[in-house]
Formats: structure tokens, sequence, C-alpha cells
């Protein structure tokens, strides 16, 4: 198990990773996902042994790191996995594979495993920008590390490609047994490859929970927003034993909640625009439509309320409306809504 307490790191005055406290099951992946500048690669150098820590401890099978005991880079046996891939031009995919292994039946393995063998042969310069990060891969899980740091390993390919190696990757890693942090930008490839996700915030880690708690139930409004279009609607609710199905009134219809920071009375509700109808042939409108977005399969529109909250909606592409029209707009959900303390 990978435990980390109280792990700080500061560049000079400054501070940049607060207190961080986790702790990784043996094949679990965390996706580490937050604004830029917040700390992310810095928590990966610090576990890597690449930059020494200022307070807290990090401990791995049979070795423990404080500020005051460093372990070096090559004692953590840590595999990194980066964003230009690493790979030595000179050398072929076998090679880069193989590179300082005793028993190089590992790296077959891997190769196999992740689809190159028939570019056992090629130099880097020959392969796709997928290929080279499954080779960058398969010599980081070849060489048998006890944990993963991957550092946005997709961020550098386009977006059909992204969608399928994520997966990969994410067999591979639990194939291999081994706990990774997995840094992102891409909040939608933490909540689907991670095993939980932590988003942190000026070097603080505001949530760590599963990839369905941080989105349906963010521990703050920044990590609502973070974690995908959020929208805020005015709506009070009854804490009390008197309201035991905890339904949270609104001006667009009632719904089942869950209160987050003592939130009672005046709250504010959060709804994801799949909470929502829009429907623009209703004889009752309650809303204009602001702006809309065309997806491809489906539209994200702004709307205002009546009432001045302002929301987003996603419908289908078919239902098309322009800026200015009337629509009705209700909150068609099921399951509970995270309901905040009131913000004016
Ligand atoms: N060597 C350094 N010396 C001083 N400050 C640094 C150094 N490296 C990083 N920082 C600062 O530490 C903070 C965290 O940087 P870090 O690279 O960890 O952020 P990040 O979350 O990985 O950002 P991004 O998403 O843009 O990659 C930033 O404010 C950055 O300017």
């Amino acid at each position: 198990m990978l435990s980390v307490s109280n792990l700080s790191v500061n560049y000079g005055a400054t501070r940049v990773v607060d207190k961080l406290n986790l702790e990784l099951g043996h094949d679990e992946i965390l996706m580490l996902v937050g604004p830029t500048g917040c700390g992310k690669t810095t928590i990966l150098q610090a576990l890597a042994g690449l930059i020494p820590l200022s307070e807290g401890k990090i401990t791995l099978g049979n070795w423990y790191a404080t500020a005051n005991k460093h372990v070096p880079p090559e004692k953590r046996n840590v595999g990194m996995v980066f964003q230009d891939f690493a790979l030595f031009p000179h050398l072929t995919v076998q090679q880069n594979v193989s590179f300082r292994l005793k028993d190089t039946s590992l790296a077959d393995h891997w190769l196999e495993l992740l689809g190159l063998g028939n570019f056992r042969d090629a130099k880097p310069a020959r392969l796709s920008g997928g290929q080279k990060q499954r080779v960058a891969l398969a010599r980081t899980l070849a060489h048998e590390p006890a944990f993963v740091l991957l550092d946005e390993p997709l961020s550098n390919l386009d977006a059909a490609l992204k969608d399928s190696l994520r997966w990969e990757i994410r067999d591979a890693l639990k194939k291999a047994g081994v706990p990774a942090i997995w840094v992102t930008h891409d909040q939608e490839e933490a909540l689907s490859v991670g095993d939980r996700v932590g988003i942190l915030n000026k070097g603080k880690l505001e949530q760590l929970d599963t990839p369905e708690a941080c989105y349906s139930t963010p521990a703050s409004r920044f990590v609502a927003r973070f974690m995908g279009e959020a929208s805020f609607l005015r709506a009070t609710f009854d804490s009390s034993a008197a309201n035991p199905q905890h339904t949270v009134v609104t001006d667009i219809g009632n719904v089942p909640g869950t209160p987050l920071n003592n939130a009672c009375g005046d709250v504010d509700l959060l709804v994801r625009p799949d909470d929502l109808s829009l429907n623009a042939k209703h004889p009752e409108p309650n809303c204009t439509v602001d702006w809309v977005r065309y997806e491809g399969e489906s539209r994200l529109y702004a709307v205002t309320l009546d009432n001045g909250s302002q929301l987003k909606v996603r419908v289908s592409h078919e239902n098309a409306m322009k800026p200015g029209a009337r629509a009705h707009m209700q909150l068609i959900t099921t399951h509970p809504l995270a309901v905040y303390p009131r913000e004016d």
C-alpha cells in the first residue's frame, strides 16, 4: 500500500503542496485533477523522489521518506509515464522496453499485451503517438515498478485515440496490479478511468472520493464546477424530521436532496445539464434561452428562468432553439442532488 501523510512541499517561502494525505490500495488507480499550477506535477515529483519533501512522510513496502530522510528515485522502484513518451530515439521498440532488464521475458509479455508485437524492430520515429505511449507504458511495466506515476500521458494525442488508449492503460495497470497516480486535465477521463479521484485546489486536496461521489455530491462548489457543468438553483430545504424524504423545493419542481455543509432553509441546489428538461412547445413558458452550443449529438443551452436563475441544460440535437426563444424548463431527475447553504 502506498501511504502519504501530511506531505507538504515549499518552493522558497511558497507552499505549493499543503498537507496531502492519501492511501492507495495495491492495484488502485487515483486520478489527480485540478487547475493549472495547483501542484499536481509537484506531488508526482515528490513521490518519485525528484524533489525533497518539506514535511510529511511517504511509505511504500520497505522504504519510507521524510523531510530528513531522502530516498533517491532509483531506490523507490517507481515507474513514470510522461506526456512526451521519453523514448530513446536510437533504440528499437524492443530495446527501449528491455533497457537495463536482465530477464527480457516481461518485456515480451508487455509488448504482446499492448499490441506492439509487430513493431519490435521499429525505431520510435516510425511510430504514431499512441504507439509511442504504449511503448513507454510497456517499458515502465516491464521493470515491475512498485507504483506508477502518469503525468498527463494522453495530452499529446488526438481525441479518438485518447478514448481507446485510456482504457488500454487502465487494463494494463490492473493486470500489472500496481497502485497508480495519474494526473490529467480531462475531467471526463478522471471520472471514467479512476477508481478514485482527487481534486486539488491551491495545493490542498478538496475531495478524495469515488468518481460518482465527486460528480454527484461534490464537497464544495469548487469541486462541483471543476468536475463538470454546474448550475446552482435557489431552493428551500427543510432538514427536520418533517421532511423524511429530504425533498428540496424549487420553482421548477421538487427533487430529493443530499444536504452538504449543514445546508437547510434557503439553499442552492446543484443542477447538472442532464437533470433538466427544456420544452419549446409547452403552453406555459417559464424561461428564456440566452445562448446555445451545438455539440453534435446534443445541444447545451444556457437559459434564464423567470425567477432570475441561470441554468445550463443539455438536450437532444433535434431540439433547436434560438437565443431569445421562450421555453418551459423542469427538473426531471429522480436521484438526490447536492444541496449547499445559500451563497448570495
Ligand atoms: N522549480 C520551481 N520553483 C519554484 N516554483 C515552482 C517550481 N516548480 C513549480 N513551481 C510552482 O509550483 C506551483 C505548482 O506547480 P505544478 O507544476 O506542480 O502545477 P500543476 O498542477 O502540475 O500545473 P499544470 O496543470 O499547469 O501542469 C506553481 O505555482 C508553479 O509555478
